[in-house]
C-alpha cells in the first residue's frame, strides 16, 4: 500500500479544472429536485413526511425531498444495525479497509460532482467545496490505513510460559450525528471511522444537507459495504436524535455540532436506561470562539490576510473560524486599516459563480441569528465594514468587522457562526494570550509573530486544541493537523489523527499459559 498523502486541492486557474467543475455542476443540476428514501438494512424506505433541502443562495431551488425518519423507523434501523454487527464485526479489518479505499477511489473519480453538490446544497464556493470533498477522500484513505495499523493490536510484555496479547475489538452500534458545515467531509469521516473499526452505524445527517449524505451511502454500497452496516436515517434531531441517544442498544455516539446539542447529548447519554449493559461512549466535537493573536514584531500584511481568511472563508461557518483578533496596541491601527481594506474587496454572491469569494449562510435561522449578533455588535463596538445582509433570494450576509471591542463583549465570547469578526487591542503579547484564553471554548487559535520567545510562550500557554503559527486558524488537513478542541469545544477526539480509530474500539487483553 502506498503511504498516505493528502488529496491535493484543485487549481481552478487551470482551464481544464474549471471545465471539469462546470461539468460536475451540470451533472448535479440534472438530478436536482429528486426524492430520496431512507436506507435501512439496505432497504429503501420512502415516507410521506419529507425534509426539504433547498439551495441557500436561491430559496426557490429545490435540491431534494428526503424521507424523514420517525422513532419507529429509527427503531427499525437500530435492529438492522444490531443484526449487521453480528457479521460485520467478524469481517477482516483488511476487507473493511478495502471498502474505504474503493469508496475513496469512486469519490475521487466523481470529485467535481460532489463539490458542485456542496456548492448547491451547502452554499460552498468552489475552493471551499473542493476542500470539503478532498477532506472526505482523505478521511477514507487515512482511516483505512489507521485500521490496518491497529488490526494486530499493540505489543505487550509476556513472561516465560505466558502469551499476553492486547487487541482492539469493535464496540457495537454507533449513532453518528453530523453537521451541515462540512456536509461531506465530517459526515463521511465520522461514519467511516466507526465502520472501518467493525461497528455498524446509524447515520443522522444534518437536515439542511441530507442529499450529499445519501449520495455518499450510494458510494459505500458501490464500494462493497454490506446492507445494514451504515443506515441512513435523516430526521429531526429532537425526535430521532434523542431517541437513538437514549436507546439501550446504542454503544457509542459520535456527534459533531453545536455546544448546546453536544451538552444535551452528553447528559442524556450518561443516563443508563432499562436493558442497557454498558456505559455509552461519547465523542463530541463542538463549537469554537477562535482568536488570531497579532504581536508587534510581526508581518502585518500576513496578519491582516490571515485574519480576513480565517474570519470569512465559507462565510465564517467553520468551527475553526477566527471570529476574534487580539492585536498588540503598537500595531493595532495598521492591522485594522488593512483588515478593513481587504474585507471591502471581498465579493459575495451565488457560489456557482467562481468569482464570488463568499456565498450565502446556510438558512433563514442562521441569517436571523447572525443579523441579531450584528445588532449586538453595533452596541458593543465600532462597525467598520459590512453590517448588512440580503435575504430576498438567498441568505447573504456581508463580511462584517467590528473594532475596539471589550474582551467580555458578547460578540467576543459567543459563537456567531457567520461572517463577523471582532478586533481588540492588547497591551502586550502576554496580555493578548490572556485575552485569547478567556472564552469557554478552546478549539483553534493563530499567532502571528516573528518573536521566537513569544511563539514558545504561545505553544505553552495558548490553550486550544489546534494552534497555528504565522498562518490562519482554519484548514486542518487529515493526517497532518489532527483536529479537535479543549474545554467546551468538545472531547478533543482529534479527527484525522493517529488515535481517532481507537476511540471507536475497546482493548481486550488475553493471557494464555503454555
Ligand atoms: N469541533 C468540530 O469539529 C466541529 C465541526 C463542525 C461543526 N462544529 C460546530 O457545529 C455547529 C454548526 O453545526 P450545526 O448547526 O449542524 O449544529 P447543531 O448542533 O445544530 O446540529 C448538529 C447535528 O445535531 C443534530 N441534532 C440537533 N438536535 C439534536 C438532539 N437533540 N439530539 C441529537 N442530535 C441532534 C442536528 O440535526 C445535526 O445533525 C457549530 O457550533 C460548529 O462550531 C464543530
Ligand atoms: N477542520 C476544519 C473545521 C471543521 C469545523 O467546522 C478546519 O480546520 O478548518
Amino acid at each position: 500500500m502506498i503511504p498516505y498523502k493528502h488529496e491535493p486541492f484543485t487549481d481552478f486557474s487551470i482551464e481544464k479544472n474549471r471545465t471539469d467543475y462546470l461539468e460536475g455542476l451540470k451533472t448535479v443540476e440534472a438530478y436536482l429536485g429528486q426524492d430520496y428514501p431512507l436506507i435501512i438494512g439496505g432497504e429503501r424506505i420512502t415516507t410521506e413526511d419529507k425534509i426539504v433541502s433547498f439551495n441557500p443562495s436561491n430559496k426557490e431551488e429545490l435540491i431534494g425531498n428526503v424521507s424523514k425518519s420517525s422513532k419507529e423507523l429509527a427503531e427499525k434501523a437500530m435492529q438492522a444495525a444490531d443484526e449487521a454487527f453480528k457479521t460485520w464485526k467478524k469481517v477482516k479489518p483488511e476487507v473493511r479497509a478495502d471498502v474505504l479505499m474503493r469508496a475513496a477511489a469512486i469519490v475521487r473519480r466523481r470529485k467535481h460532482e460532489f463539490s458542485a453538490l456542496l456548492t448547491k446544497e451547502a452554499g460552498k464556493p468552489w475552493n471551499e467545496a473542493d476542500a470539503d470533498t478532498a477532506e472526505a477522500i482523505d478521511f477514507m484513505e487515512y482511516y483505512a490505513r489507521q485500521m490496518l495499523r491497529l488490526k494486530d493490536g499493540m505489543p505487550v510484555e509476556s513472561r516465560p510460559g505466558e502469551d499476553n496479547r492486547y487487541d482492539y475489538i469493535p464496540l457495537g452500534v454507533g449513532v453518528v450525528i453530523s453537521p451541515w458545515n462540512f456536509a461531506f467531509a465530517i459526515m463521511a469521516g465520522t461514519t467511516v471511522a466507526a465502520m472501518v473499526a467493525g461497528n455498524t452505524v446509524l447515520l443522522k445527517p444534518a437536515s439542511t444537507t441530507p442529499v450529499v449524505a445519501y449520495k455518499f451511502i450510494e458510494v459505500l454500497e458501490e464500494a462493497g459495504m454490506p446492507p445494514g452496516v451504515v443506515n441512513y436515517i435523516p430526521g429531526p434531531g429532537s425526535e430521532v436524535g434523542d431517541y437513538l441517544v437514549d436507546h439501550a442498544n446504542t454503544r457509542f455516539i459520535s456527534f459533531t455540532g453545536s455546544k448546546e446539542v453536544g451538552l444535551r447529548i452528553a447528559e442524556r447519554s450518561a443516563k443508563v436506561n432499562e436493558g442497557q449493559v454498558w456505559m455509552k461512549r461519547l465523542i463530541a466535537e463542538m463549537g469554537g470562539k477562535n482568536t488570531m493573536v497579532v504581536d508587534k514584531e510581526a508581518d502585518l500584511e500576513l496578519a491582516a490576510q490571515s485574519i480576513v481568511k480565517s474570519a470569512f472563508g465559507f462565510s465564517g461557518q467553520k468551527c475553526s473560524a477566527g471570529s476574534r483578533a487580539v492585536i498588540v496596541e503598537d500595531v493595532y491601527d495598521t492591522v485594522l486599516e488593512r483588515v478593513i481594506e481587504l474585507t471591502k474587496e471581498l465579493t459575495i454572491g451565488d457560489p456557482t459563480d467562481q468569482s464570488n469569494y463568499m456565498g450565502p449562510v446556510i438558512d433563514g435561522n442562521s441569517y436571523n441569528k447572525i443579523m441579531s449578533y450584528i445588532e449586538i455588535g453595533k452596541e458593543e463596538g465600532r462597525l467598520v465594514a459590512g453590517g448588512d445582509g440580503d435575504d430576498s433570494k438567498g441568505f447573504f450576509v456581508n463580511p462584517t468587522v467590528f473594532a475596539d471591542l471589550d474582551p467580555q463583549a458578547r460578540i467576543m465570547q459567543e459563537e456567531i457562526f457567520g461572517p463577523v469578526v471582532g478586533l481588540m487591542k492588547a497591551k502586550d503579547f502576554d496580555h493578548a494570550i490572556e485575552i485569547a484564553n478567556n472564552t469557554e471554548y478552546g478549539l483553534t487559535g493563530g499567532v502571528i509573530t516573528n518573536n521566537r520567545e513569544n511563539l514558545e510562550k504561545a505553544r505553552e500557554d495558548f490553550h486550544v486544541g489546534n494552534l497555528y503559527f504565522n498562518r490562519g486558524c482554519t484548514g486542518a488537513i487529515v493526517g497532518y493537523q489532527s483536529f479537535g478542541g479543549f474545554n467546551m469545544s468538545g472531547t478533543d477526539s482529534k479527527a484525522g489523527g493517529p488515535d481517532y480509530i481507537g476511540l471507536h474500539m475497546q482493548a481486550k487483553t488475553t493471557s494464555e499459559m503454555y
